[in-house]
C-alpha cells in the first residue's frame, strides 16, 4: 500500500482521572483573574437549583392543600408559589447573564495567550506543530474549555453543594429514611464515574481527530498549486474524506457513551421515584408517615437528582475538556529559546573591549566612515545604528548542537554591510536574533552600545527593523499593507519608490487603496518581496535587516535598488543578508558566517567581489 505524504499527528495517550484533573486545575491557573465572577455563577446556579426544587415542592404542596380545602385554605401556598416562579426565572436569568460574561472573558483569556504563544514560536516555525493545530487549539479547544470553565464548572460545584443542602434538609425532616437521597444521587454520578477512562479516550481522539482535519484543511489550501501540478487533487480529496470519517467515528462513540449514560441515569431517576413511593405508601399504611405527604415525599425524590444530574452533564464533557486544557497548556507553555540571564549593568557592555577589534571590520571603507559623520538631520529616528555582537550563541529548542556559537560581529553606523554563508549556516538565525524574535543562549547584542538583552523587543525593534525572507500579504489594501496607519501620503510614496514599487502601485486601479488578494496572490513574488521592503523603509529605523532582499528582483531593478538603498538614507545601517554579488560589491563589508573557525574571505569566493575581509564565524 502506498505511503500518504501527509504525516499524521500520533493521537496523545488518553490521559487517566489524575491527570485530567491535573490538566483542568493547570489551565484554571491562567484564569485566576476570574475567581470573582466564578463565585457568582457558582452562586447563581447553586441557588437556581435550589430554588427549582422547593418551587416543585410547594406546586406539589399547593395542589394537595387545593384537592383538600380549596382556594381559600391553599392561598398562600399559591402565593408562595408564584413567588417561587418569579425568583426561578430571575435568578435563571442572572445565572444566563454571569455565565456569558464569565465565557466571553475566559475564551478571550485563552485565545489571547495562545495568540502569544503563537507569536512567541512563530519565529521557531511554531516548533513544530502544524499550523492548523494551532488554529484548531486557538479556536475549538479554546471553546470547550470556555464551554467547560464558563457553563459547566460552576454546574458541577454548584451541584455538588445543592445535592448535600437537599440530604441535609431532607435528613432533618423526614429522618435516617431520607439518606435514600444521597444514596441514590451517588448512585446517579457513579455512572459517569466509572464511564470516565473510556470518555478520556473518545475525549482525546475527538480533539485529535479535529486538530488533524483543521491541519489537513489549511495544509490543502497551502500547497493547492503544488497539488494541481503533481496531479495529487484524488490523493488529497481522499485524506480529506479519511479525517473527516475519522472525526465523524470519535464523535459517534462519544455521543453513544453520552446516550448510554443518560439511560442509566434516566432509569435511575425513575427507580427511585417508584422506590419513595413504595415506601412513603408502606409507611403510611402502617401510620408512620402523614398520607398527605406522600407525593410531596415523591416529587422530592424525582427533584432531589436535578443536582446530580448537573454534575454527571458536565463530567460526561470532562474527557473532552482535559484533552482540550492539555493541548492549550501545552502551547501555552512550550519552551521558547532560553535567554541570557539579563546583565548587571547594561552600559557597560557599551564600552568596546581591548579585543573588539579582532573580530570587527578589517578596514574602514572611505564611504562607511563618511555616511557614520553624516549630518544629525540624516540620522535614524532611533540613534546612529551601531551594532555589535560578542560571542553569540543561539540553539533552537530540542536541537543538540547550537546554530550560532562563538560569533562576533562589528558593524559601525551608517555602514551596510552584507552576510554572506553557505545556505543553513544560520544567517537568517543571526537576523532573527538581531531583531529579538529568538533569544540567545548566550553573548550580547548591543546597538548603539546598549545591550538589547536588557530592553524591552519592542524597543529594539523600534530601532532595528527586520525584512524577512516572504513578507506575508494580507488581503487588504495596499496602504494598510504597508503596517504603518499613521504614515503621511508622501512617507508612503518615498518608501515605495525606495522600494522600486511606485510605479506598480500607481497603476493599480485604486492606487494604494486597491484591495490586494489573499496572501498576494495576484503579485510577482519580487513584488510581495518589495512590499516587505517598503514596509521597513517606511519605519525609517537607524539599523535596516533585509532578508535576501533582492532574492525575486531582476538585475536592473536589484541595481536600483541598491543605489536607492545607499543615497535613500546615507547615515543608516543596513545588514544583507544575501547571495547575490551585485549586493556584496554595494556593500561597505562583507561578513561571512561559516562553521569552521576564522577564515579570511578574502581566500574565498566573495573576495573576488569586493576584496573586503570580514569573519563572523564559530
Ligand atoms: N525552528 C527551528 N528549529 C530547529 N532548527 C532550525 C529552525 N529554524 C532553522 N533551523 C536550522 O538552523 C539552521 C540555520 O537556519 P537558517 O535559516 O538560519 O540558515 P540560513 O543560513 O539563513 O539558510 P539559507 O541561506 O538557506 O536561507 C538550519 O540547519 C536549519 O535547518
Amino acid at each position: 500500500m502506498r505511503q500518504s505524504t501527509v504525516a499524521q499527528t500520533p493521537v496523545p495517550a488518553a490521559p487517566g482521572l489524575v491527570d485530567m484533573t491535573r490538566s483542568v486545575l493547570a489551565m484554571s491557573r491562567h484564569l485566576r483573574n476570574q475567581r470573582r465572577l466564578f463565585a457568582i455563577v457558582l452562586a447563581t446556579v447553586w441557588l437556581s437549583l435550589l430554588l427549582s426544587i422547593t418551587t416543585a415542592l410547594l406546586s406539589v404542596a399547593a395542589a394537595s392543600a387545593l384537592a383538600a380545602s380549596g382556594a381559600r385554605s391553599a392561598g398562600h401556598l399559591l402565593v408562595a408559589l408564584l413567588a417561587g416562579v418569579l425568583a426561578v426565572g430571575l435568578v435563571a436569568w442572572f445565572e444566563q447573564w454571569f455565565a456569558h460574561v464569565l465565557a466571553y472573558r475566559v475564551i478571550d483569556t485563552i485565545r489571547l495567550r495562545i495568540h502569544r504563544a503563537i507569536a512567541r514560536l512563530a519565529p521557531l516555525g511554531l516548533a513544530r506543530r502544524r499550523s492548523g493545530e494551532t488554529v484548531s487549539a486557538a479556536m475549538a479547544d479554546a471553546e470547550s474549555l470556555e464551554w467547560f470553565y464558563a457553563h459547566t464548572a460552576a454546574q458541577v460545584l454548584a451541584g455538588v453543594l445543592a445535592a448535600l443542602t437537599v440530604s441535609g434538609l431532607s435528613l432533618a425532616w423526614l429522618g435516617p429514611w431520607a439518606l435514600v437521597i444521597p444514596a441514590a444521587q451517588a448512585l446517579v454520578v457513579l455512572v459517569p464515574v466509572l464511564l470516565l477512562p473510556r470518555a478520556a479516550r473518545q475525549g482525546t481522539m475527538l480533539r485529535a481527530a479535529l486538530a488533524e482535519l483543521s491541519a489537513h484543511a489549511l495544509s490543502a489550501r497551502a500547497s493547492a498549486r503544488e497539488t494541481l501540478l503533481l496531479g495529487r487533487l484524488p490523493e488529497v480529496s481522499r485524506q480529506a474524506s479519511a479525517q473527516t470519517r475519522r472525526v465523524q467515528s470519535a464523535r459517534r462513540a462519544l455521543a453513544l457513551r453520552t446516550g448510554l449514560e443518560q439511560a442509566l441515569i434516566e432509569a435511575a431517576s425513575v427507580a427511585l421515584v417508584i422506590l419513595a413511593l413504595i415506601l412513603a405508601a408502606d409507611l403510611s399504611s402502617r401510620g408512620q408517615f402523614q398520607p398527605d405527604l406522600v407525593p410531596v415525599v415523591v416529587t422530592l425524590a424525582g427533584v432531589s437528582l436535578l443536582p446530580a444530574t448537573a454534575i454527571t452533564g458536565a463530567m460526561s464533557r470532562l474527557g473532552e475538556t482535559a484533552a482540550a486544557a492539555q493541548r492549550v497548556d501545552a502551547l501555552i507553555r512550550a519552551p521558547g529559546i532560553r535567554p541570557v540571564a539579563p546583565p548587571a549593568s547594561a552600559a557597560s557592555y557599551g564600552r568596546p573591549g581591548p579585543d573588539d577589534d579582532a573580530s570587527g571590520p578589517q578596514r574602514d571603507p572611505a564611504g562607511a566612515a563618511q555616511k557614520s559623520q553624516a549630518p544629525q538631520d540624516h540620522l535614524g529616528a532611533h540613534g546612529l545604528g551601531s551594532v555589535q555582537v560578542r560571542d553569540l550563541r543561539v540553539r533552537y529548542p530540542d536541537v543538540d548542537r547550537p546554530v550560532l556559537d562563538g560569533v562576533h560581529l562589528d558593524v559601525e553606523a551608517g555602514q551596510m554591510v552584507a552576510v554572506v554563508g553557505p545556505s543553513g549556516i544560520g544567517k537568517t538565525t543571526l537576523a532573527l536574533s538581531l531583531a529579538r524574535l529568538i533569544a540567545q543562549e548566550k553573548g550580547q547584542i548591543l546597538i548603539d552600545g546598549v545591550d538589547t538583552g536588557a530592553e524591552a523587543p519592542e524597543r529594539t525593534r523600534e530601532r532595528l527593523v527586520l525584512v524577512g525572507q516572504h513578507p506575508h500579504v494580507f488581503k487588504a489594501s495596499v496602504r494598510d499593507n504597508l503596517l504603518a496607519p499613521d504614515a503621511p501620503e508622501e512617507g508612503i510614496w518615498r518608501a515605495l519608490e525606495a522600494a522600486r514599487l511606485a510605479d506598480h502601485v500607481r497603476a493599480l486601479p485604486q492606487g494604494l487603496d486597491t484591495v490586494l488578494a489573499e496572501r498576494g496572490a495576484a503579485w510577482s513574488g519580487g513584488e510581495r518581496q518589495r512590499l516587505g521592503l517598503a514596509r521597513g523603509l517606511l519605519r525609517d529605523p537607524s539599523v535596516l535587516v533585509l532578508d535576501e532582499p533582492t532574492a525575486g528582483l531582476d538585475t536592473r531593478t536589484e541595481a536600483e535598488f541598491l543605489e536607492a538603498l545607499i543615497h535613500g538614507r546615507p547615515s543608516r545601517t543596513t545588514i544583507i543578508i544575501t547571495h547575490r554579488r551585485a549586493v556584496m560589491r554595494a556593500c561597505d563589508a562583507v561578513v561571512l558566517l561559516h562553521d569552521g573557525g576564522t577564515r579570511s574571505v578574502s581566500e574565498a569566493l566573495w573576495a573576488s567581489s569586493c576584496g573586503q575581509a570580514v569573519v563572523g564565524a564559530q
